[in-house]
C-alpha cells in the first residue's frame, strides 16, 4: 500500500500547508483484510514553519488502520528533523548525565532554575525532584542567594520547606540586615522571587517582598545593562507568574544574548525543543479546528464567537507539558463550547429562552431538546455530546465514570449564567463577593479544572474526588477568582458598553466608595495578590489534591494574566502575537 504526503498549495502568507493522503480502493494490508472499501482522501490543514519545506518525504511502512491513524496524527517528520530528534536525545542525555554528577548544591539548582526557564525542565522531572531532596537542608552559612534560590525552587516543585530558614537574616527588629540590600544584586533578586512564593501567613516572606523590591528599586539605576534588564523584568513580573511557554519563548531568545556563562548545549537543545514542541501544538491545533469546523456550532449560531485558538491557547497555559496532549484537545473543545454558551446568555438569548435551556440542562436529558429553540437544540447536543466522548475516552482508558462529574460542572455553570442573567433583566446589582464567587464559576474555572483533573488522571482516588462538587476546592476557587478579576479588567470596558450591570471594577467601586476607574484597577491588583498568596500556602498544604492539578490551578492563575493584560488597546493584536510566537514562529 502507498501511502504519499504530497504538498500542495503552499502559501507562505497564512503557513498552511494541505496536504493528503491516498489510500487505494483495493487497499489490502495482509492480503486478507481491506482497511478500506473505497478511496479515501484525508486531507488536513495544518500550520507549518515555512524552514521546514524541503523535499523528498519518507514513506512510511502501514500496516493496519492504527499504524495510519498514527501516522497521520503525527507531525510531518521531514529529513532534518529526524536529525534533530537524534541531536536533541543526546543533549537530553548529555544534560542529565550533568546534572546527577552536580555535587555543589548552588551549581545544581542554578542549572535546574535555567532547565525550568527554558522549558526543557520537564525532560529531567525525577532528576530534578532527586536534586532537590539531595539539597533540601542547607548550610547554616549559606548566602542569600542559594537560601533563597532553594527555597523557591522546593517550593515550586511542591516540596515542603519552611520559611524560617530566612530568620536567620534579620535583625532583632524583625527586619532584613540592611546591609544585605547594598551588594548583593543577585541575592536580593533571588530573595525577591522567593518573596512570592509566600503564603498569606507568612509575615517574613511579606518583609522579604518588601525589603527585596525596595532595594532592587533603588539600584537599578547603577546596575549593569544586563542586571538591570533583569531585575526589571522580574520587577514587572516575578517568575512565579509567568506562563511557562512564554516564559521559554522569551527567555531562549535572550538567554545566548545576555547570559555571560551561557551553556551552548542547553541553548541548542532548549530551541530543538521548542520547535519540537511547537509543532506538536500545530498538530493539537489542526486536530482541534477540524473538530470545530465539524462541529458546524457556529454555522448554525452565527452570533457565537468562533475562537479555536483562542480556547487553544488557554490549554497551552494550563497544561503545557508535551505529555498532556491529549488532554490540550478535550480541554479546547470545552472551552469553545463554553464561549458559545457564554454569548447565548450575554447577546442572543430571551430570558425566557434561557430558563428553558437552563432547565434542560439541569435534566441533561437529550428529551429536553424538543422544548428548545432550534438553535440551542444544536448548542445543547453539541455539548451533550462532547460530554459524553470526553467521558467515554477517560472511562476507555482508566476505567472511571466520570460523567456524572463532568455534568455537575456544566449544570453549576449554567446555573451561574442564569443567575448573571437574572441580575440583569431585574436590574439587580449583586454584592461583590456574590459576584465573583458566581462569576468564578462562569468563566469556567470549575468546569476547565474538573475535566482537568480527570484527563490528567493522576492522584483520582475515592478521597480526591470527593473533593471535585460543589463546593469546589479553595485552590480551584481562589485560582478561579484570579481569572474572573483578570478577565473583567481585561474586559470590563466593552462589557460595559455593552450593557452589563455587574463587573467586579464597577461593583468595587460602588462598595468601597471608590470614584475613579483607576484606583478600583488598583484595587482589584491587590485583590489578586492576596488571592496568590492564599493559593501558594495551599500548594504545600497537605490535602488529598493531587499536585498535578494543584499545578495547574495555578497555570490558570498565570495564563488569565497573559489573556487579558496587555499594554495595546486592542485585545486582540496582543492575544495574536502570543499566538504567532507559541504556534507559528519557530525558534531559528
Ligand atoms: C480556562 C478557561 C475556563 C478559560 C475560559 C475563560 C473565558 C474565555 C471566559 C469567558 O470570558 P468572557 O469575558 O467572554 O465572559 P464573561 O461574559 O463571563 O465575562
Ligand atoms: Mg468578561
Amino acid at each position: 500500500m502507498v501511502i504519499s504526503k504530497n504538498l500542495a498549495s503552499f502559501s507562505e502568507s497564512c503557513h498552511t500547508l494541505h496536504f493528503s493522503c491516498n489510500i487505494p480502493t483495493s487497499g489490502n494490508l495482509n492480503s486478507r483484510q481491506p482497511i478500506a472499501k473505497k478511496s479515501h482522501i484525508i486531507c488536513m490543514c495544518m500550520p507549518i514553519p515555512t524552514s521546514t519545506m524541503s523535499q523528498p518525504i519518507a514513506t512510511p511502512l502501514i500496516k493496519d488502520n492504527e499504524s495510519l491513524l498514527r501516522y497521520l496524527r503525527q507531525p510531518m517528520v521531514l529529513p532534518h528533523e529526524l536529525d534533530d530528534d537524534t541531536k536533541r536525545r543526546e543533549l537530553v542525555e548529555r544534560t542529565r548525565r550533568e546534572l546527577q554528577s552536580m555535587s555543589k548544591p548552588l551549581e545544581a539548582m542554578k542549572l535546574i532554575d535555567t532547565l525550568d526557564r527554558l522549558g526543557i525542565a520537564y525532560h529531567f522531572e525525577d532528576d530534578i525532584n532527586q536534586s532537590l531532596t539531595r539539597f533540601s537542608s542547607g548550610q547554616p552559612n549559606e548566602d542569600l542567594l542559594t537560601t533563597s534560590l532553594r527555597f523557591r525552587l522546593l517550593r515550586h516543585n511542591g516540596h515542603s520547606i519552611s520559611s524560617e530558614i530566612f530568620g536567620k537574616f534579620l535583625v532583632q527588629n524583625g527586619k532584613f540586615e540592611e546591609s544585605l540590600g547594598e551588594e548583593d544584586i543577585l541575592g536580593l533578586l533571588s530573595l525577591y522571587e522567593a518573596s512570592y512564593m509566600g503564603g498569606g501567613e507568612e509575615k517574613i516572606l511579606m518583609e522579604a517582598m518588601e525589603f527585596s523590591e525596595a532595594h532592587l528599586k533603588s539600584s537599578i539605576a547603577k546596575l549593569t545593562p544586563q542586571l538591570s534588564r533583569q531585575v526589571a523584568q522580574s520587577l514587572e513580573l516575578p517568575r512565579h507568574r509567568r506562563m511557562a511557554r512564554l516564559e521559554a519563548r522569551r527567555y531562549i531568545e535572550e538567554y545566548g544574548k545576555f547570559e555571560n556563562n551561557y551553556n551552548p548545549d542547553l541553548l541548542e537543545l532548549a530551541k530543538l525543543d521548542y520547535n519540537k514542541v511547537q509543532s506538536l501544538h500545530q498538530m493539537e491545533l489542526s486536530e482541534i479546528t477540524r473538530w470545530w469546523k465539524q462541529l458546524g456550532l457556529v454555522d448554525k449560531l452565527p452570533f457565537a464567537r468562533d475562537r479555536p485558538l483562542e480556547c487553544f491557547l488557554w490549554t497551552v497555559g494550563l497544561m503545557p507539558e508535551p505529555k498532556y496532549s491529549g488532554c490540550r484537545i478535550e480541554l479546547a473543545k470545552t472551552i469553545a463550547i463554553l464561549l458559545v454558551i457564554d454569548d447565548i446568555f450575554d447577546t442572543h438569548g430571551t430570558i425566557d429562552e434561557l430558563v428553558l435551556f437552563t432547565n434542560a440542562i439541569r435534566r441533561w436529558d437529550l428529551q429536553a431538546i424538543e422544548e428548545l429553540p432550534e438553535y440551542m437544540r444544536i448548542c445543547y447536543m453539541a455539548l451533550y455530546n462532547t460530554t459524553n466522548e470526553i467521558s467515554y475516552k477517560i472511562l476507555k482508558e482508566n476505567g472511571w465514570s466520570v460523567r456524572p462529574y463532568l455534568k455537575e460542572t456544566w449544570i453549576d455553570m449554567v446555573d451561574g449564567f442564569m443567575m448573571e442573567a437574572s441580575w440583569f433583566t431585574n436590574g439587580q446589582v449583586p454584592k461583590m463577593e456574590e459576584y465573583l464567587e458566581n462569576g468564578v464559576t462562569t468563566a469556567g474555572s470549575y468546569m476547565a479544572l474538573v475535566h482537568c483533573f480527570f484527563l490528567i488522571g493522576k492522584g483520582v482516588s475515592e478521597e480526591s474526588v470527593k473533593l471535585l462538587m460543589n463546593p469546589y476546592p479553595k485552590l480551584f476557587s481562589n485560582a478561579g477568582r484570579i481569572l474572573r478579576l483578570w478577565d473583567d479588567l481585561g474586559t470590563a470596558k466593552e462589557e460595559q458598553e455593552r450593557g452589563d450591570l455587574a463587573s467586579s471594577i464597577v461593583l468595587f467601586m460602588k462598595e468601597k466608595n471608590i470614584t475613579s476607574d483607576e484606583e478600583a484597577r488598583e484595587s482589584i491588583l491587590k485583590l489578586i495578590h492576596n488571592l496568590w498568596k492564599e493559593m501558594n500556602g495551599e500548594l504545600v498544604s497537605r490535602n488529598a489534591l493531587p499536585l498535578e492539578i494543584k499545578k495547574v490551578a495555578f497555570n490558570m492563575a498565570r495564563a488569565s494574566q497573559v489573556v487579558y493584560q496587555h499594554e495595546e488597546d486592542s485585545y486582540f493584536s496582543s492575544v495574536d502575537n502570543y499566538v504567532k510566537a507559541l504556534f507559528f514562529t519557530p525558534l531559528i
